[in-house]
């Protein structure tokens, strides 16, 4: 047999394998790619290489949570609102400064929200509830009413204590992070880098996006869109442009490409067709076939190979089709390289919210969109579901799977949602 049939044989023998496989087997090859540090103010969607740690307690010391008067409790118990008593203010103190001696029974200090308790104090009566007076230049304040030891008090460590891990290491650095670390002074924090994931869309139908329709020619979506979905994953694009079904011309390019990145990405050209090419480009590379063929609709045909334990994803160009493969395949490898502690897409239970009758001899993936109703989470269909379609995906947030073997789904039903605009994540794919 010459070299030619060879290919052409194994083009077609192509053994479909169940999803959940496939994600494993993508998984085996994918790495942690290591840590780097950036500046606070370019951590936003990075992943915490490092738990972050209270390096004090907060609050740091007792601290007033109103504007008021701190004192002893214990010089209002014989208060009320036919016995005011009076108390002289010895100072004011405003937040980040201290007063400048502790209090005596019958004193007060004029204190103001967020001021460290003075020593000897141990409770804040608010404005509100005092008044005030001037005499022979002193001032006085006067109170009708009981307070309590503690009251209007936040005691130092109340919040957390020296030690305590408070975000953990593998977590989305959202802003309520940074806040932490702003908090406990982390002006450069470790992060795990972002892979440079290379990106080809192949056929010489494509156009360019600034170019006119031609008889025959499409514009090249794929392109545009894997790059959108490789940011919203946590990599960096490397977009090598688009190249046309030839040979040499394809085979040149992966291989440069390939040398540069930390995973690849082609769009087109991985079926059984005449100017399909990816299967001889993955062998003439010596490139190990993962698999080329899921029980999966759509991309069924998607194919991952793995060369000198880098990753090349061979996703359809069919657009729905490569939308999925993507966020099935591609999206967990970006996470787990740039330490993401949970890699999968969170997947969900919500309810179907328009009947869905096709039925499922594989796997099925439908583009779908979230919404609520009466406190219920549903998922609906979000157009024509079809593997060459593109219209449906500008309004996808999520996928509804529905399992092989299934003869139809209608609006009701509970089904199983896979968010893709969820930073949350889950530890394993099922
Ligand atoms: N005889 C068979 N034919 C096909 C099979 C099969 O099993 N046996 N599988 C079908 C399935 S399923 C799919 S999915 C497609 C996969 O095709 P390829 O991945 O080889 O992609 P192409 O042939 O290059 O293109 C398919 C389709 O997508 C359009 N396309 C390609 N690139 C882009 C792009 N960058 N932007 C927008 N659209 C793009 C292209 O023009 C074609 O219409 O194969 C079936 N065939
Ligand atoms: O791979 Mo095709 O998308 O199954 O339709
Ligand atoms: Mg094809």
């Amino acid at each position: 047999m010459c070299d030619t049939e060879r290919i052409v044989d194994m083009k077609f023998d192509r053994k479909p394998i169940p999803v959940t496989d496939a994600v494993t087997k993508v998984m085996e090859y994918a790495r942690f790619g290591g840590t780097e540090e950036v500046s606070i103010n370019e951590c936003e969607n990075r992943i915490l290489a490092e738990d972050i740690t209270a390096s004090h307690p907060i609050p740091p010391f007792h601290k007033s949570p109103y504007d008021g008067f701190a004192l002893k409790a214990e010089d209002t118990k014989e208060a009320g609102s036919d016995n005011p008593v009076t108390f002289h203010v010895i100072e004011q103190v405003g937040a980040g400064h201290r007063a400048s001696r502790p209090i005596e029974s019958g004193e007060a200090v004029r204190i103001m929200t967020g001021a460290e308790i003075p020593e000897g104090a141990d409770c804040v009566a608010m404005f509100e509830i005092c008044q005030t007076q001037e005499e022979n230049g002193k001032s006085y304040m006067t109170i009708k009413r009981q307070m309590e030891e503690g009251q209007n008090v936040i005691e130092k460590g109340s919040e957390t204590s020296h030690g305590d891990v408070l975000v953990e290491k593998g977590t989305n650095i959202n802003p309520g992070v940074k806040a932490l670390l702003a908090t406990f002074g982390y002006p450069t924090v470790k992060v795990g880098r972002r892979p440079v994931v290379g990106l080809f869309a192949t056929g010489t139908e494509l156009l360019d996006v600034d170019e006119k329709l031609q008889p025959g020619k499409i514009r090249n979506s794929n392109a545009y869109m894997i790059a959108a979905q490789i940011e919203r994953a946590g990599g960096i694009v490397k977009y090598y442009g688009k190249l046309e079904d030839d040979f040499d011309t394809c085979y040149q390019a992966v291989t440069n490409a390939f040398a540069e990145v930390d995973m690849l990405i082609t769009t087109g050209g991985v079926s059984v067709g005449d100017f399909d090419l990816m299967p001889e480009i993955y062998e003439k590379l010596e490139a190990q076939v993962l698999f080329n063929k899921i029980a999966m609709r759509p991309g069924s045909v998607t194919t991952v190979a793995e060369k000198d334990g880098k990753l090349l994803f061979g996703l359809s160009g069919n657009p729905s089709a490569c939308y999925v493969g993507f966020e099935l395949y591609t999206f967990p490898v970006i996470q787990r390289y740039s330490g993401v502690a949970k890699p999968y897409h969170r997947k969900i239970a919500a309810i179907l919210g328009k009947d869905f009758p096709k039925p499922n001899p594989f796997t099925r993936f439908v583009r779908g969109y979230i919404h609520y109703e009466e406190g219920k989470v549903l998922v609906s269909p979000a157009g024509m579901d079809k593997s060459a379609v593109v219209t449906t995906l500008a309004n996808t947030d999520a996928l509804i799977m529905l399992p092989g073997g299934t003869r139809g789904f209608a609006a009701g039903n509970a089904v199983q949602a896979i968010l893709l605009e969820d930073s949350t994540g889950q530890a394993t794919f099922e």
